[in-house]
């Protein structure tokens, strides 16, 4: 997991431009944070009066999420589209689902946004899931990327943040942590 998230990050960063080659993230590739989330969600006989998971965004820079099948009478993972509303993910056999996280929001200074997320419970189902988060170093300060603001002419939009300071940031203020460190 930990090749196949850090091969899709240097995919991201060589989309915006960035190498990712600068020596400050040698150590970023050493020394990721991670970790591996399993969630089981039990079928519930009034899906309309339970939600297996708030809608939230993810702390990681890009999260890998594999989901059981469960798509039967609704329940299943959905995210939020500007405009549009709530969105299912339907599970495809054999995919993964990438989701943009809180971290890779403040690195691409907003151009990668990160997906406001909710999970619906099934009727008759359990559905499971697995969901690999992958983040720079706890220590590692995250910041717009100069190179990718210079190049651009725009101002960067957050202040520098490690991981460990957001984390503590989001546990007291949840959906506002990214108001907290703007500039
Ligand atoms: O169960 C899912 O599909 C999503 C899980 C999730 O969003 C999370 O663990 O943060
Ligand atoms: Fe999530």
């Amino acid at each position: 997991m930990n090749i196949l998230a850090e091969q899709i990050t240097k995919l991201i960063f060589k989309s915006l431009d960035i190498s990712g080659e600068e020596e400050e993230m040698d150590q970023w590739w050493v020394d990721p944070s991670t970790a591996l989330q399993l969630n089981s969600y039990p079928s519930c006989p009034d899906p309309s009066r339970a939600l297996g998971l708030a809608p939230h965004t993810d702390t990681s820079l890009i999260t890998i999420l594999h989901q059981s099948s469960t798509t039967i009478n609704g329940g299943g993972l959905q995210v939020f589209n500007e405009g549009v509303g709530w969105v299912p993910v339907v599970p495809v056999s054999g995919a993964l689902v990438v989701n943009v996280g809180d971290l890779l929001h403040i690195l691409s200074n907003g151009r990668f946004i990160n997906v406001l997320h909710r999970v619906f419970v099934n009727q008759n189902l359990q559905r499971l899931s697995m969901a690999y988060f992958y983040s720079p170093p706890i220590g590692f300060k995250v910041a717009p990327l100069a190179k990718l603001v210079n190049s651009s002419g725009q101002v960067p939009r957050y202040r520098s943040v490690t991981l460990r300071e957001f984390i503590s940031i989001k546990a007291k203020s949840l959906d506002k942590a990214l108001s907290f460190i703007e500039n």
